[in-house]
């Protein structure tokens, strides 16, 4: 029989192992360049205990006011790195864009469920994930994105105009709906499936998942559990994988075949889609349209990044939008006179009024800033040590550019946090909110231009015809800037509630009439 340790031993066992840790940390870091500062590490906990448990971004950007521009911090399994400055953040992740190009690891929602493979927002630096970019690069710069999307995009608004006539209460749950049927529409064509079912239901149960899964899994701390046989005790997640992984390769495969078979049957004639464009595409250049084509499979997952990494971030700056419209009435005053100024109130503002309304375009940029759809940006992953200011970044660090921080930093921009388009009308030099809000370096968000130009028809659009209210009382919350915010993975508004009111006779009319 094998004796059991007593607790003395046990005691002294574990004392001598932080000694033999605090031992080995010592000698490691006595010989290496010191780490950016950061909260100082306990023995095999790492600074976990730092580390915020909801709203990343307030806890991200404390982070810089007590640390500054980079905060190193160690938690079992990874080191992390929070980058606030805006400058530290274009020198590593655009001006050392290969070394950061990476995504972390995420076994859970990556390997387990496909993630990795099937989208590109969690696609690992690679030839896949290259292959992917570029198409998305050529399908998404502005000319494309006019001659392809331009009229999907003033039909989906002139629908949700209509729905703001006919359901004023619905407006932030239209605003989903709308959001998410027009990136279902820009990837592939039609928003339903044959039998007339909306994609948007699957596709809403997906973000559900997605939103489970980044709270992390036990299996993303110790990877070896993914081998383990699924009917053991506690590999419920394996099952949970198995389940989430069929129900996204079916939803994919239905949206894909779809859209292949409408280019099959109705050729140039079906309704201009990237899937459909992609593919086209790549038959005139007398390639085979088969699965087992590598370009056809990235056409499959960049289709599906649409919905995955496109809808929920232009709803939820939509809805900043809407929410700064009823906090601050004299900026909303100051663009609808230049709307009717420029457009005037016999027709509704088409994509050539873009240049020549500059209070919109600030307006947007503003939008941006003041209500970051990614406040903790999307992690990047270190792929060599790197060195910076004397400072070293070892290899496999997980990289938080923190959006929120840059944005609400005074040394960028004073009375940070109000709502003012004006201060980037002034003349003077101003940090672009779209050099951060879409991200870094080879990671950039590739539908930025596809994002600013759906944004400006609808701010340009709803203001042209409404005059924007708060409907009833104000929540108290929703002046606190704290408190307005939801600030998680995703930046959004608490609800709240909007009166929609036509601005001038025949607005309604004609928006009904389109
Ligand atoms: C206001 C709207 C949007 C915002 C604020 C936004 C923001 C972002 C951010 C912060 C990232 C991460 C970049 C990084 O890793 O540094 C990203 C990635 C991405 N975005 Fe957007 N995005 C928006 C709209 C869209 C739209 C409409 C599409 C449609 C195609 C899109 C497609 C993507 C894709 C595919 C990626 C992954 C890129 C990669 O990992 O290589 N986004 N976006």
């Amino acid at each position: 029989m094998i004796p059991l340790p007593t607790s003395h031993q046990v005691a002294l066992s574990a004392g001598a192992s932080v000694v033999l840790y605090w031992a080995w940390s010592y000698w490691s870091s006595s010989n290496r360049a010191p780490y950016p500062p950061g909260p100082v590490p306990l023995p095999l906990l790492g600074s976990i205990l730092e580390m915020p448990l909801d709203r990343l971004a307030i806890g991200f950007t404390k982070f810089g006011e007590k640390y500054g521009p980079m905060t190193f911090v160690k938690v079992p399994g990874s080191n992390i790195m929070v980058i606030n400055s805006y400058e530290v953040a274009t020198d590593l992740l655009d001006r050392r864009g290969t070394l950061y190009a990476d995504r972390p690891r995420m076994v859970m929602m990556g390997e387990m469920i496909g993630g990795a493979r099937i989208t590109t927002i969690l696609g690992r630096y690679g030839p896949a994930w290259k292959i992917q970019r570029k198409l998305l690069r050529q399908a998404l710069s502005a000319n494309a994105i006019q001659a392809n999307y331009g009229k999907i995009i003033e039909k989906k608004w002139l629908q949700y105009l209509n729905s703001l006539v006919n359901e004023p209460d619905k407006f932030l749950s239209n605003l989903t709906i709308m959001t998410g049927e027009s990136v279902v529409e820009f990837a592939y064509g039609r928003r339903t499936d044959d039998a007339g079912n909306s994609y948007l239901e699957p596709l809403y149960r997906i973000q559900e998942m997605i939103v489970q899964a980044s709270f992390g899994y036990v299996v993303d701390l110790a990877p070896f559990l993914k081998h383990l046989p699924s009917w053991l005790p506690g590999m419920k997640f394996k099952r949970d994988a198995a389940r989430w992984a069929a129900h996204v390769d079916e939803t994919r495969a239905l949206m894909f075949s779809q859209a292949v078979r409408d280019m099959e049957e109705s050729g140039l004639d079906s309704q201009p889609s990237y899937t459909t464009n992609a593919l086209k595409d790549l038959h005139d250049r007398g390639a085979e349209l088969n699965e087992t084509n590598d370009d056809v499979e990235a056409i499959n997952s960049t289709g599906f990044s649409f919905y995955v990494a496109g809808a929920e971030t232009t709803e939820v700056t939509f809805r900043g939008f809407l929410l700064a419209m009823i906090l601050y009435p004299e900026v909303q005053a100051a663009a609808q006179a230049e709307i009717d100024k420029v457009i005037g109130r016999d027709r509704l503002p088409t994509f050539e009024d873009r240049e020549k309304t500059p209070y919109l375009k600030a307006m947007i940029l503003e939008t941006l800033r003041w209500s970051p759809a990614a406040p903790v940006g999307v992690p990047h992953r270190l792929m060599e040590d790197d060195m910076y200011n004397g400072f070293l970044i070892p290899k496999g660090t997980t990289v938080f550019p923190c959006i929120w921080g840059m944005s609400r930093n005074p040394k960028y921009y004073k009375d940070p946090t109000e709502f003012k388009p004006e201060r980037f009308l002034t003349g003077e030099p101003i940090l672009d909110p779209r050099q951060f809000a879409f991200g870094f370096g080879r990671r950039i968000c590739p539908g930025n231009e596809l994002a600013m130009q759906s944004i400006w028809m609808g701010m340009a659009s709803i203001l042209w015809a409404f005059e924007l209210r708060p409907d009833g009382d104000l929540d108290p919350a929703l002046l606190v800037e704290m408190e307005r915010f939801t600030l998680g993975n995703i930046g959004s508004t608490i609800p709240f509630k909007c009166k929609f009111i036509p601005r001038f006779e025949g607005a309604v009319e004609q928006i009904v009439q389109y």
